[in-house]
């Protein structure tokens, strides 16, 4: 096990190296059961990180952000591939939905050794005394699947959460607010503390087409992305509209169709679009829009999307532009002021990390952070609990059924993860 040190920044320099590795493999393997680290991996790209030289617990992103600058000018970092992108130190973090209204903490860490991919490049990360051994982290144990699972349900019944739908229908179709992401939660529990690196290689299998996070208890894989910020362009992938396959197993050609076409889905979609748009335009100097949106194919269900692009100011770094764009009406609804009230106030859940940003960033800002959905949360206070959520855009035609057998669908990857599918 790697040892925990944390550095006084205040007075110290530390150092980071950063060497070129053959092929590790699959990266999850790296992972112990004991401290299973943190990790962010898509199409096997991406990073497992172990070890913690530093830890930063707070409610915001903009804290994190004036930390991680902080920690970032004291670090030197020596490297074999100055420049490639997601190489050398970096902060990994997940940070609530509202940190007004939850129990839980944002994190953000600084992991002491990285290993990662990214196309045909290979390197590994170590902070702390400099050496240049490419001796890869040794290989944990075999993962383990959880036992004597039980459903333990959600914080309010099916039918609580369908009549907070109507509720909420009502509302917008009086015209108090335009839209509202309400989500539900569903606990399970198991006879042991669950393995997250079991969760999480199940994820990696089923889905990878999105993003598979594992940060701090939290873990999930996830379609969509908040913003991705390399060298001077800003990404961000926008998702709102979704249809999934239905009892009668559907011709998928004939869902992706309807979604297409479906009012309701395109102007859902549209105000998670304009909202990251103008979040990200105080940012940008020029910025692309796609005029339509296309359709994102996962196994469960499928969206509309739209990847936003823009050329952004140098100075405004991963964890700014996410305090930018968090809560993005994908997650939140819109006005998004007025749909964060809405929520607060009927949907009766913590929502914790749930819908919050999930991702990493480096010492020159660039990074990549993800929205935590499709997920679930396990607390150290209850090792063999995990809490599942999902959610769903609630606008003036929404039918609280419908909406109910959308999150349903959204629970799939998670219950497939455990084994209850
Ligand atoms: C809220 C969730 O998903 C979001 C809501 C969507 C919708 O309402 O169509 C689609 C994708 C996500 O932006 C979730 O997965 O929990």
């Amino acid at each position: 096990m790697l040892a925990k040190v944390i550095l006084d920044f205040g007075s110290a320099r530390m150092r980071a190296t950063t060497v070129a590795i053959p092929d590790p493999g699959p990266l999850e393997r790296f992972l112990p059961e004991s401290a299973p680290g943190c990790a962010f991996v898509r199409r096997g790209d991406g990073f497992v990180a172990l070890g913690e030289v530093a830890r930063f617990e707070t409610d915001t992103l903009e804290a994190a952000d004036v930390w991680w600058d902080e920690i970032s000018d004291h670090i030197d970092h020596d490297s074999e591939m100055p420049g490639e992108f997601g190489t050398g130190p970096l902060a990994v973090g997940s940070f609530t939905f509202d940190p007004d209204r939850s129990e839980d903490l944002s994190v953000l860490i600084v992991p002491e050794v990285i290993v990662g991919r990214r196309g045909e490049l290979s390197w590994m990360t170590r902070l702390g005394p400099a050496h240049r051994s490419t001796a890869l982290p040794p290989v944990a144990e075999p993962t383990r699947r959880p036992g004597g699972l039980e459903v333990l349900g959600g914080s309010m019944g099916e039918g609580v959460w369908t009549d907070i739908v109507a509720e909420v229908v009502e509302l917008i179709r009086r015209g108090e607010v335009h839209k509202v992401v309400l989500a539900r939660d569903l606990l399970v529990r198991s006879d042991a503390p669950f393995d997250l690196r079991h969760l999480f290689g199940r994820l990696l299998a089923g889905y990878p087409m999105t993003w598979a996070y594992l940060v701090d208890g939290l873990v999930g894989a996830t379609p969509e992305l908040l913003l991705r910020r390399q060298g001077g362009l800003v990404t961000s992938r926008v998702l709102a509209g979704t249809v999934w396959k239905d009892a009668e197993g559907t011709d998928p050609l004939a869902k992706a169709a309807e979604l297409a076409r479906s009012q309701k889905d395109i102007s859902e979609h549209e105000f998670a679009v304009e909202s990251v748009a103008s979040a990200l335009a105080p940012y940008c100097q020029a910025m692309n829009v796609p005029e339509a949106p296309s359709v994102l194919k996962l196994p469960n269900v499928m969206h509309l999307a739209t990847d936003i692009t823009g050329v952004v100011c140098q100075e405004a770094g991963a964890l700014t532009l996410a305090a930018a764009l968090h809560p993005s009406a994908a997650v939140c609804g819109t006005p998004s002021h007025l749909a964060l009230d809405i929520i607060s106030e009927l949907e009766s859940l913590d929502r914790g990390r749930y819908a919050g940003p999930v991702g990493w960033v480096d010492t020159q800002g660039d990074g990549e952070w993800a929205i935590a959905l499709r997920g679930g949360q396990v607390r150290a206070t209850a090792p063999s609990e995990i809490q599942l959520f999902a959610g769903a855009g609630i606008v003036a035609d929404s039918s609280p059924e419908a909406e109910l057998a959308e999150t349903a669908a959204k629970f799939v990857p998670m219950l497939q993860a455990l084994g209850l599918d």
